[in-house]
């Protein structure tokens, strides 16, 4: 695949969109198609220390490569974030094709790229005489269009991820009761080789990307604290947050999805964060004059220490996407969106406190404009330093002041890498995405409900009257 692909009007709302002068859009979009050429996990350094869990992580990644027989991967620290461990990744390769043709779905065919290998349910096309041991080529599927259970070469539009073996035969994977599960393809010669991050069987570890990690860290999260996360499934965010926090104080974690909001829950109770309360809520609405019950939403202006916003958006800095479907009107819809959640926000976190807010997206509109525009309506929000600097400054030409840019990180893995070194490369060829960090300042008559400067974890005790 040579760029990610975009409706036509959403495309073209995107170059109208970019700052002309700024940033090379096109180079941007062939960038997102590729996977990032680093892997990140989250380790929770109250469960385990960073030694230990680099060395139980080399273990279970040199098993994984006795059985792909790819050469070992280099795995070490990052030097700022001390939770996060990097491994490095290998590709693109070129490589031949095979006579046996796998076609997988987009998803499956995107998660391969970063390192997955292919699991039964994905799998939408295979010849008729698949056995188990064969080597097969692996191709993704562009448009959607290979109908499950096709034989034979499938002659719509598909790319190469990759070769591998397979572990079953047709028969398993097409079948009246719907298929076996679990590895359907060992993929032996990615085009990209990274390692296969699902399943790790460690409590103390957490895949996530480099970014995701840095707003946890960011918002500065600290044991005691009242912190909300206004936008919290799956969790990833959420229970970085609460570890951070020494699994103490309370995080309250919102998301308007039922159904991501229940397996939230769940996976808190995995992690056995004790200090999470989940609630499906719609955050616009969370903030009222009355609050809920048992510290339920909604909440009473000022609730918070710490707020973050990791807004829904049209998640264009996803890597790697070949296809994104997005509708125009779905684009447009996610500024006033967030907009919308980052006022509530303001509301709800008390003067002195932070707020977040971040996105996994490029386009300007949800980020560098969204900032601006917040800043005008709420001139009680100062933005501030984030208090490391791994990202970019803001877009040029954005509508946010030339002066506010160098206070926001835009992660743009399209930027020239500088570095001779590919290990300083892993701030940069990460996911695009975005973040802004807020102080809010004293503002009496916004927040006439707040008696005292004492923070709201002092009025769980008592301390405001
Ligand atoms: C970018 S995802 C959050 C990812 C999450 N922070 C993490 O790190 O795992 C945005 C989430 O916001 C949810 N959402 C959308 N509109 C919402 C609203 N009005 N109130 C609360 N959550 C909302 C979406 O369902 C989605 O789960």
């Amino acid at each position: 695949m040579e760029e990610l692909q975009l409706q036509p009007d959403v495309h073209t709302a995107l170059v109208e969109s970019f700052p002309k002068n700024s940033s090379n859009l096109s180079h941007l979009l062939k960038i997102l198609c590729r996977p990032p050429l680093f892997s990140t996990l989250r380790i929770n350094l109250q469960l385990t220390d960073i030694t230990t869990a680099i060395e139980a992580l080399r273990g279970v990644l040199a098993e994984q490569c006795k059985l792909t027989g790819m050469a070992e991967f280099t795995l070490y620290q990052h030097p700022v974030i001390d939770d996060c461990i990097i491994i490095e990744n290998r590709g693109p390769f070129s490589l031949p094709q095979v006579e046996k043709e796998i076609v997988v779905d987009l998803s499956c065919g995107m998660a391969v790229l970063r390192g997955a290998n292919v699991f039964a349910q994905g799998i939408m096309a295979c010849p008729q005489n698949l056995r188990a041991g064969d080597t097969v080529s692996v191709f993704s599927d562009l448009d959607g269009k290979c109908l499950k259970g096709f034989a034979g070469k499938y002659p719509g539009r598909k790319f190469h991820v990759g070769n591998g073996v397979a572990q079953v035969a047709r028969s398993d994977l097409f079948n009246a009761s719907g298929g076996v599960r679990g590895i359907g393809i060992l993929m032996t010669q990615p085009v990209y080789e990274a390692p296969a991050m699902n399943d790790l069987p460690f409590p103390w570890v957490f895949s996530q990307n480099l970014p995701s990690m840095a707003c946890a860290h960011f918002l500065g999260p600290q044991p005691g604290e009242r912190v909300l996360d206004m936008c919290a499934a799956p969790g990833g965010k959420t229970s970085h947050i609460a570890a951070l926090m020494k699994n103490s104080g309370v995080v309250v974690a919102l998301e308007k999805s039922s159904e991501r909001a229940s397996k939230m829950s769940n996976l808190m109770e995995k992690l056995g964060l004790d200090n999470v309360k989940c609630f499906q809520f719609d955050s616009t609405k969370a903030v009222s004059d009355i609050s809920g019950p048992d510290d339920s939403p909604p909440y009473l202006p000022a609730s918070f220490d710490r707020v973050l916003v990791d807004a829904p958006c049209s998640a264009l800095g996803q890597r790697p996407c070949a296809v994104n479907r997005l509708s125009l009107n779905q684009l447009k819809s996610y500024p006033v969106l967030q907009h919308k959640i980052l006022l509530s926000a303001v509301q709800l976190v008390r003067p002195g406190g932070v707020l977040v807010y971040s996105t996994c997206t490029v386009c300007v509109d949800e980020n560098e404009d969204q900032v601006a525009r917040l800043l005008t309506k709420c001139p009680d929000l100062e933005l501030c330093d984030a208090p490391h600097k791994l990202g970019g400054p803001g877009l040029p030409g954005s509508k946010l002041k030339s002066e506010l840019l160098s206070k926001v990180q835009r992660f743009d893995p399209s930027i020239q890498l500088t570095q001779p070194d590919v290990r300083e490369c892993y701030n940069v060829d990460t996911i695009g995405f975005f973040i802004a960090v807020f102080r809010k300042r004293s503002s009496p008559d916004v927040y006439q409900h707040v008696k005292s400067e004492g923070s709201p974890g002092d009025k769980r005790q008592g301390k405001i009257t």
